[in-house]
C-alpha cells in the first residue's frame, strides 16, 4: 500500500479532463501567497507576511532551504510508501503539523476553527495558539466534528502570574490538547515594521484574547467584567499576556501543572538544547518565529544540525520557519527534524478558501512530500537522512 496522500495530483488532471472543474484554489505556492496577499487589508497582510526589521532573518529561513539540494537516488522498489511517523508518543499520518498561529479571524472570519476542520480533515495535528481569536475549547470542538481521531496540541504564551499559566494548561488538558508547546521568543513583540507603519496591532481591535475573557482566573482580576468595560480587559491582556521573567527553573512549576509532553519552541543554539534535555523536556521546536523576532538572527534551518546534534536522541526535535513545499518538509527531515510545522502557507489557504483552502493546503504539502520521496529512492520516512542532501555553496 502506497502512501494515502499518493496521486493526489491525478486527481486533479482526471476532475479538469472528466468534469472540467478546476481547482478554485491556486496549486503553486508562489500563486497561493500572491493571492492570499492580493485579497488581505493592508493591515492583515503586513502582519501576516511581515518580519522583524529589515526582514533579513525571514529572507534567510528561505535561502537556507535552497542551499540545500536533494540528490535523488534511483532504481528502488519505491511502490509502497509510508509518511506515517511517531511523534512525541502519538501515530501521525505524516511528520507534519500546523504551527500555532494567533489572531486567525483577521485573515478569514472563521479563524482557527476553519484550520482545525481542514486539518483534522487530513489527520495533520494543529497547535492552537494561546492568542487565538476562538477559544481553545471551541477549536477542539471544531477540529472533533469530523474526524475525532486527529490529535491537537496547545501553545502557551506563558503569562505574569503563575495560576492564570495553570488555568490555561488545565483548560487544554480538559479539553484533550495533546501536549503544550511553549513558546520561548515572543517575550516581548519584536520591531516589526510593517506593523509599526500603520499602527497596526490585532489585539488592540480585542481579537486574540479569546482564551482570556473566557478565563476565571484571568476575569478575576479584573475590576469589571470585559462586557462591561472591553478597553479595560484589552489593557489587562496586554500586561499579563507574556512574562520576560521566566527562566529555566520556571519550567518545573509547568511540568508540576500537567502530566502532557512539554514542548519548547524557538530554540536556535545548541547549549539550550542540552539545558532543555538536562530539564526533562519532552521536545523541542527549533525556530526563529517566522523571522518575526529577533532581525539579524540564524536562518532556523541552519541552526537545525547543530540542535538535533546535541540532543537529537535523548529529546524530540522538531522545526519550523521557512517551510513553503513539500521538498522543504524532505529538507528538515533530512536534517534530522522529527516533525515539521507549517505556519504562513496554512494562513494563506485560510485566506484563500476557509476550511477548504486550509484542507488543500495540507493535502498539496503531503503529496509533494510523498511524491518527492518516492522520486528521490526512499519508501518511507525513517529513510530520509543528511546522505539525501547536499549542500550549495
Ligand atoms: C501571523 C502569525 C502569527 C503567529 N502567532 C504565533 C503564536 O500565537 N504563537 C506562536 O508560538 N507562534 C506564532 N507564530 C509563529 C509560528 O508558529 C511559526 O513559528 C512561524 O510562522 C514559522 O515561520 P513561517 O510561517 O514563515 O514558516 C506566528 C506567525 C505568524 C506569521
Ligand atoms: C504575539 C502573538 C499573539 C502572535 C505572534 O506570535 C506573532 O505575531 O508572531
Amino acid at each position: 500500500m502506497s502512501t494515502p496522500f499518493a496521486n493526489f495530483q491525478y486527481g486533479i488532471y482526471l476532475e479538469g479532463a472528466l468534469n472540467g472543474k478546476r481547482p478554485s484554489h491556486p496549486m503553486g505556492w508562489d500563486a497561493l501567497e500572491a493571492e492570499a496577499t492580493e485579497r488581505l487589508a493592508p493591515g492583515p497582510r503586513g502582519y501576516l507576511n511581515g518580519g522583524a526589521g529589515t526582514e533579513d532573518t525571514m529572507r534567510a529561513n528561505l535561502e537556507a532551504f535552497r542551499r540545500q539540494r536533494i540528490v535523488p537516488r534511483m532504481l528502488r522498489d519505491v511502490e509502497t510508501r509510508s509518511l506515517a511517523r511517531r511523534v512525541l508518543g502519538t501515530d501521525l499520518p505524516a511528520p507534519l503539523l500546523v504551527a500555532p498561529i494567533g489572531v486567525q479571524s483577521i485573515v478569514h472570519p472563521d479563524g482557527e476553527l476553519a484550520v482545525a476542520r481542514g486539518a483534522a480533515a487530513t489527520g495533520i495535528p494543529m497547535i492552537a495558539s494561546t492568542a487565538s481569536s476562538y477559544t481553545l475549547e471551541a477549536i477542539a470542538e471544531a477540529g472533533t466534528a469530523s474526524e475525532a481521531a486527529t490529535p491537537r496540541w496547545y501553545q502557551l504564551y506563558w503569562p505574569r502570574g503563575r495560576e492564570l499559566a495553570r488555568s490555561l494548561v488545565e483548560r487544554a488538558e480538559a479539553a484533550g490538547y495533546g501536549a503544550i508547546v511553549v513558546t520561548l521568543d515572543t517575550w516581548l513583540l519584536g520591531w516589526r515594521p510593517r506593523d509599526l507603519q500603520q499602527a497596526y496591532l490585532p489585539f488592540l481591535e480585542s481579537v486574540g484574547i479569546a482564551n482570556y475573557l473566557s478565563d476565571p482566573v484571568f476575569r478575576s482580576t479584573l475590576e469589571k467584567t470585559p462586557e462591561e468595560d472591553p478597553m479595560a480587559a484589552v489593557g489587562q491582556f496586554v500586561g499579563v499576556f507574556s512574562n520576560p521573567t521566566v527562566t529555566w527553573d520556571d519550567l518545573a512549576f509547568l511540568r508540576e501543572c500537567t502530566s502532557l509532553p512539554i514542548v519548547l519552541k524557538g530554540i536556535l543554539h545548541a547549549d539550550d538544547a542540552r539545558e532543555a534535555a538536562a530539564r526533562g523536556v519532552d521536545g523541542l521546536i527549533v525556530s526563529n518565529h517566522g523571522g518575526r523576532q529577533v532581525d539579524g538572527a540564524i536562518g532556523a534551518l541552519d541552526a537545525l544540525p547543530g540542535v538535533v546534534d546535541a540532543v537529537g536522541g535523548e529529546v524530540e526535535v522538531l522545526f519550523d520557519s521557512g517551510v513553503r513545499c513539500g521538498a522543504d518538509i524532505f529538507k528538515a527531515l533530512a536534517l534530522g527534524a522529527r516533525a515539521v510545522c507549517v505556519g504562513r502557507p496554512v494562513m494563506w489557504g485560510l485566506t484563500v478558501g476557509g476550511e477548504e483552502g486550509v484542507k488543500t493546503v495540507l493535502q498539496s504539502l503531503l503529496a509533494e512530500l510523498d511524491l518527492t520521496l518516492a522520486l528521490s529512492g526512499l519508501a518511507n520516512v525513517d529513510q530520509i537522512d543528511r546522505s539525501a542532501l547536499t549542500t550549495r555553496p
